[in-house]
């Protein structure tokens, strides 16, 4: 069995509900979930709500969610779960109100049950498993306790900040002050000293690229014996990767095995989630009740994000970029260009995004700090670019290296000077802006496209929900 997220609220939601509408909460009966057997596949659960759920009852859960959006907090969902040093933590830096896909998802995490996180970019899925493993762990210093996988170091230090962040204060354990050890084990990182550490006092969570772990796992320093909670962050990218597939496919079954363990898997996107969730269960990577909690299904981008195109030849493209970037004046932006092909570094002619980066070092006169992020970088001065970024306004020049996970809030713009290659990628990109909590403000999506790719893009608005409106640039126009 696996059940949908249109699951009826706990009884905690009537309660609260009953006293906003002051009525008894018996009379706020909760329908009983609905379920389809895996004997029914494919499942038949469409966007808007599964064919056993009636529309009024939809209706009804959704003006119930409504209304309690307003009232209900992270404590009220994780109180006497997390604890409270954790919940304390996060109302310091702001994390009162849960959001929608921590609203959802917290409930069902904390019971215990494998999960799929799948909601827009930049909705908060990191603390929804960051509060579930620090419900689990116990700050022993035996095992590893929590393993995250992430597909990029970038990734994996955010996540890292977040979790240290979040676990900064000690508490009373076997009559000692202890807090909670988090490790990074990292691609580009000194595997050495991180050997020594697993082997003298183990952290209770760790968080690691795919290679790096398995490096790890190989060589039997690592063990994943007590792991409780296996989080795998970006899911459908790792599983779609060549270099990551194989690895990962062997965490999920040979390494560690799903009875022993909770599995949460997380993404803003996951194409063809159906099958998805019957992969999940098929090759064993989640168990049979595994719970697919998709967040506002028929908006896959965040509705606030405003979509242009120009259309100009690729000769034209710097200066039309130079004079978007005028116009708009961004707070801050990213500027994405693909990948440098095989062809051109054997032809020994430098990254597009070097390029791109050295004429606007050479043209752009405004006040934002230009920085360089992309593969040909090595992790030192990847890290040292993402420090610059932190200080103050920024363009960043990116491939989509910088496309997954990078949570940098006040990013207002995003161009793309070259158009991503697929639907998902575009969604990614566009989600380094809209994010919370500064994802009130109206951000702004751009692709410069020339005439002939007018119908890919127009592919992605069809495939993404969404509109593109083109813009007339009067220097240029014909
Ligand atoms: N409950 C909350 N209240 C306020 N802000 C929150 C809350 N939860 C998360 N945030 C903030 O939302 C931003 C995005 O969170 P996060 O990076 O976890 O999103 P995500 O869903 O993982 O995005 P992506 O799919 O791009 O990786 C972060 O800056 C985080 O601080």
């Amino acid at each position: 069995m696996a059940f949908c997220n249109l699951c009826p609220p706990t009884s905690l939601l009537c309660s609260k509900l009953a006293a906003l509408q002051s009525i008894s909460p018996e009379k706020l009966k909760p329908e009983l979930p609905f379920y389809y057997s895996s004997e029914k596949w494919p499942f038949r659960c469409t966007f808007l709500f599964s064919s056993s759920c009636s529309l009024s009852a939809y209706c009804c859960r959704a003006s119930m969610a409504e209304a309690t959006a307003e009232v209900l907090t992270l404590r009220d969902i994780c109180g006497g779960k997390v604890p409270e040093h954790i919940l304390k933590r996060a109302e310091e830096v702001g994390y009162v109100r849960p959001t929608d896909v921590q609203r959802q998802s917290l409930p069902v995490l904390l019971s215990g049950q494998d999960c799929v996180l799948h909601a827009q970019t930049g909705s908060g899925k990191t603390l929804a498993y960051l509060l579930l493993i620090y419900s689990v762990i116990k700050i022993q210093r035996s095992a590893v306790q929590a393993l995250i996988v992430v597909p990029t170091r970038e990734l994996g230090m955010q996540v890292t900040k977040v979790a240290r962040m979040l676990a900064a204060k000690s508490v009373e354990s076997d009559n000692m002050q202890r807090t909670c050890t988090i490790m990074s084990l990292l691609d580009g990182g000194m595997l050495k000293r991180h050997k020594s550490w697993l082997k003298a006092e183990p952290p209770e969570i760790v968080i690691a690229t795919i290679g790096s772990l398995s490096q790890m796992l190989e060589r039997h320093v690592f063990k994943l014996e007590a792991v409780r909670v296996l989080v795998v962050d970006e899911v459908d990218f790792m599983l779609n990767s060549s270099k990551q597939v194989y690895a990962l496919r062997k965490l999920l079954t040979s390494h560690s095995s799903i009875e022993r363990r909770q599995t949460v898997f997380a993404s803003a996107s996951i194409p063809q989630h159906n099958r998805f969730l019957y992969d999940c269960v098929q090759h064993k990577w989640t168990k049979n009740d595994v719970v697919h909690i998709h967040v506002n299904p028929i908006e896959p981008m965040p509705s606030h994000l405003h979509h242009s195109f120009a259309i100009c030849c690729k000769k034209e493209r710097l200066s039309v970029l130079l004079y978007l970037l005028q116009k708009d004046a961004p707070r801050s932006g990213i500027i994405f260009v693909s990948e440098q092909s095989e062809k051109s570094k054997k032809a020994g002619r430098p990254p597009s995004a070097t390029l791109l980066f050295d004429f606007l070092k050479a043209s752009y006169d405004g006040d934002l700090e230009i920085i360089l992020f992309e593969e040909d970088m090595n992790f030192n001065a990847r890290a040292a670019s993402l420090s610059d970024i932190r200080q103050r306004g920024f363009l960043l020049v990116a491939t989509d290296l910088a496309s997954r996970g990078f949570d940098l809030p006040q990013t207002t713009h995003i161009y793309n000077f070259d158009l991503p290659r697929t639907a998902v990628d575009y969604l990614h990109r566009s989600g380094r802006t809209a994010r919370l909590p500064f994802s009130a403000d109206r951000c702004f999506v751009t692709s410069l496209i020339t005439s002939e790719e007018q119908f890919v893009l127009q592919r992605y608005q069809n495939e993404l929900f969404f509109q593109c409106e083109e813009l007339i640039l009067e220097p240029f126009a014909p």
